[in-house]
């Protein structure tokens, strides 16, 4: 194991994301007292999580592997009941452990059978994707789609441990680590400029597993995502700007049928949301147009279809920081200032919508 960063959760369920190299072998300490861990992967991670698997059996753990849909195909109330009947087959108890080996999207489902499984067992996210690393696998919020919505089924569940081991983004697809920069962004815009500064500076870089700047934009966002989640584990205030971009992003995943990748539907939200900031008078010309600029220059999709918006107004009003009737923005009030805007007035929205609309 090369130099490892622990990235500290604090609060009432406090827990450390640790990001390295070769971090398998740290699983055991995580899982003390545990005599099963089910092993929850998807085909393309089948090789790393055997390589769990065996790491957990060496430590005197009986490893269930449990294979399951990849993608977002995977993150469904079906896929979860057959977790729980295979760990009720193999009798898990409490003291049992969940591992989720893979991106966002088996850590989410992973997350989630274990909130649900006896009312809460622990868990860990072994994460393998870039999104997964900086956001998915840290803070606790585990769940699944339905078709109404994304994530509409789940719960705030805290893990014992993260793991964000560097060598497994060596086989992630190029268009995956996008995505995953995506969020990355994101957290350069509600609170770290300095990623939004280093992501200019170097665009190949950023994108490129094996440079040191993609280990300093993980850790910064990494960052970014602790200091809120350990303030606020449930939403009831500054974890909200976490899903800066999410509310047509998470709109346009269900119009696709939870097909177009998490982080690309996010970064169309956020050039969205930097123009509903603009035209309400909140943020700057300058800082509304960086947006759209950087994500472009990383090679992320800025638009959508332009004959959408009937459908994602609608999709929208879902939204989790809704209330009522009112849709509820997260927008920036300056760089790294971010805050919320509650809209009433359609037009507003279909305007801003302009600003994406693709030609
Ligand atoms: N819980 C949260 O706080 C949170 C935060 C952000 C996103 N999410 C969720 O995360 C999901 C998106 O995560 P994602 O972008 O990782 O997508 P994903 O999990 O669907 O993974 C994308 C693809 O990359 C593959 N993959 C992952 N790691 C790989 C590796 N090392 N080598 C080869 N292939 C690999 C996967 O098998 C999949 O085909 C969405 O469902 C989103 O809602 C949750
Ligand atoms: O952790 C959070 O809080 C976030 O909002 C991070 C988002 O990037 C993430 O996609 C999250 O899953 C969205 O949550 P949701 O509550 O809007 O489903
Ligand atoms: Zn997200």
């Amino acid at each position: 194991m090369d130099d490892v960063t622990r990235i500290s959760v604090t609060g009432d369920r406090p827990y450390d994301v640790l990001v390295g190299r070769g971090l398998f072998d740290t699983l055991p300490t995580l899982v003390e007292g545990a005599a099963r861990a089910a092993v929850l992967y998807a085909a393309p991670l089948k090789q790393h999580a055997g390589q769990v698997a065996d790491v957990l059996a060496a430590a005197g753990l009986r490893p269930l592997p449990i294979e399951v849909p990849d993608a977002e195909a995977g993150k469904s109330v079906e896929v979860a009941a057959r977790c729980w009947d295979e760990l009720g087959a193999a009798g898990f108890t409490r003291t049992d452990v969940v591992i989720g080996v893979g991106g966002g999207a088996v850590t989410d489902l992973a997350g989630f059978v274990a909130a649900s499984w006896l009312r809460g067992v622990r868990w860990v996210p072994v994460s393998s994707s870039l999104l997964g690393m900086v956001d998915a696998a840290v803070g606790g919020k585990t769940g699944v789609n339905i078709a109404a919505g994304k994530n509409l089924v789940g719960a705030f569940h805290p893990p014992a441990g993260v793991l964000c081991d560097l060598d497994l983004l060596a086989t992630l697809p190029a268009d995956d680590l996008l995505a995953g920069l995506a969020e990355v962004v994101k957290c350069g815009f509600i609170a770290d400029p300095v990623i939004l500064d280093l992501v200019e500076g170097d665009p190949a870089a950023s994108a490129d597993p094996a440079a040191p700047v993609l280990r300093e934009l993980v850790e910064r966002a990494i960052r970014v995502k602790t200091e809120v989640v350990s303030a606020d584990l449930r939403e009831s205030g500054p974890r909200e700007f976490l899903n800066y971009g999410h509310t047509l992003g998470h709109a346009i995943e269900k119009n696709e049928r939870f097909r177009w990748r998490h982080g690309h539907a996010v970064s169309v939200g956020l050039v969205y949301a930097a123009e509903l900031g603009r035209i309400s008078g909140s943020l700057d010309a300058a800082t509304a147009a960086r947006h759209s600029a950087v994500l472009q220059l990383l090679g992320l999709p800025t638009t959508y279809r332009a004959d959408a918006w009937d459908e994602l107004l609608p999709a929208m009003r879902i939204d989790k920081k809704a209330r009522a009737d009112t849709l509820r923005f997260v927008v920036l009030d300056g760089l790294a200032k971010p805050g919320i805007l509650s809209i009433s007035d359609e037009g507003m929205l279909a305007q801003a919508y302009l600003a994406v609309a693709a030609a």
